[in-house]
């Protein structure tokens, strides 16, 4: 097996992204014939983006975006008084507890300033409940009146304000208008409805020019709230259970990256709505890993190896790196035993192979060898 040296270092950007799930309890008649009703109990919303877009073109993502400087400004500090404030805005101690691999990826780039007044987990709950809204016109913002604390069971979003359009436009041109916003519906962002979930580093591919560092989070809702697209960012959306949205990308009407198919394949684990909720309200203390999927790529098609794999090297130079062998995937597969990987046989078809045991109290999806009749 041998790695490419490539010397350019990659330009990261910070992000944050929210895995927005919602009870359904609407009747099935949407569902067409064909298609057996979604066996979770929840949905979960997917924004197709542009095909203008640099990054993911076309692509079904959760909302999400990079985090701006207005995130962590100080003025947030004045509207989340005086029930929360410093140091740990009522969320408790912060879980975020960095692997030792990869340490975070160094950048000059301004987004990546931890200069901010707010902490690191408070500004990019921010950036994520911004986002939804920016691009899906979803506000996740709870009375400023509301009582401390996280509340005990799912949320709901708040009625888009009059003057939805008007406001979007003011907060995509400068995300400073956002905390406007808020204060002018006397709300805050509901970080506390936001669980940390995973983080992932995009891996080096080809040219890596843009590459994210982004935070997931969780956000269970009662019921889906209606979805406004912003029709630039955004030209589409789609409330879909773990195995309707497995199965759209199976039969190609949809396009995921592969963290992207990870997370909805480790949904797929919850038979119901409220034990996913449950099970966030259950682990919110644990830590979490940040993974930097390294690329393996072999005659016939690529693998993510992700930590835990035998395969994977915490090596730092494979921050900027990948593998490649002259062996064919299924080669590979039958050498092996220890398996954390996803498997691309090709743009539309992905395996996940996990033997690891999961860390943190938290789920890894279930090896999921799909049927040869989609190869
Ligand atoms: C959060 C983001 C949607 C931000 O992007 P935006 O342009 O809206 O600012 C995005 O960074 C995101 O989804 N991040 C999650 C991790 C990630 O980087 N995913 C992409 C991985 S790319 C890949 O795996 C290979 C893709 C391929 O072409 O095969
Ligand atoms: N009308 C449009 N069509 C396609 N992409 C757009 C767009 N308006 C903004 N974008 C892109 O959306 C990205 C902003 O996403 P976010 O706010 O979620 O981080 C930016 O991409 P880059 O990140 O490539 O600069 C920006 O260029
Ligand atoms: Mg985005």
């Amino acid at each position: 097996m041998s790695s490419s040296l490539r010397p350019v270092p990659s330009r990261w950007r910070r992000a944050a992204s929210i895995v927005l799930a919602a009870g359904w309890t609407r009747p099935e008649t949407a569902t067409p014939p064909s298609r057996p009703p979604p066996a979770e109990g929840f949905r979960l919303l997917l924004l197709q983006r542009s095909p203008h877009q640099g990054f993911m073109p076309g692509a079904h993502v959760f909302p999400g975006g990079v985090l701006d400087a207005a995130d962590r400004s100080a003025d947030w500090l004045g509207l989340f008084a005086p029930h929360h404030g410093p140091p740990g805005f009522g969320l408790g101690p912060a879980p975020f507890s960095r692997a030792a691999f990869p340490s975070p990826p160094d950048t000059g780039d301004s987004n990546a300033d931890n200069t901010g007044a707010l902490p690191e987990d408070v500004a990019f709950r921010i950036c994520a409940v911004r986002e939804a809204f920016e691009e899906a016109g979803v506000l996740l913002l709870r009375p400023r009146t509301s009582p401390p604390g996280p509340a005990p069971g799912p949320g709901l979003a708040l009625e888009p304000p009059p003057g939805l359009a008007a406001w979007r436009a003011r907060v995509r041109r400068d995300p400073r208008h956002f905390l406007r916003l808020c204060a002018h519906l006397d709300c805050t962002p509901d970080i506390w409805a936001l669980h940390n979930w995973s983080a992932w580093l995009t891996p080096f591919f080809r040219s890596a020019t843009r590459r994210f560092d982004t935070a997931f989070f969780l956000c269970c809702l009662r019921e889906p709230p209606p979805v406004y697209p912003d029709w630039a960012e955004v030209v589409g959306y789609q409330w879909s259970s773990p195995s309707e949205t497995t199965e759209s990308f199976l039969s190609k009407e949809i396009w995921l990256a592969p963290p992207q198919f990870y997370e909805v394949r480790r949904l797929a684990n919850f038979a119901s709505f409220s034990d996913l909720h449950k099970f966030c309200l259950g682990r919110a203390l644990e830590g979490l890993e940040r993974w930097l999927p390294i690329i393996l790529l072999t005659a016939d098609g690529m693998v993510h190896l992700l930590p835990g794999d035998e395969l994977y090297l915490e090596d730092s130079d494979f921050l900027e790196n990948l593998m490649s062998t002259e062996k064919k995937t299924e080669e590979i597969m039958k050498e092996g035993k220890q398996f954390h990987r996803i498997v691309i046989h090709n743009r539309h078809l992905y395996d996940i192979h996990v033997t690891v045991q999961s860390k943190h109290k938290h789920v890894y999806p279930k090896n999921s060898v799909v049927s040869k009749s989609h190869l």
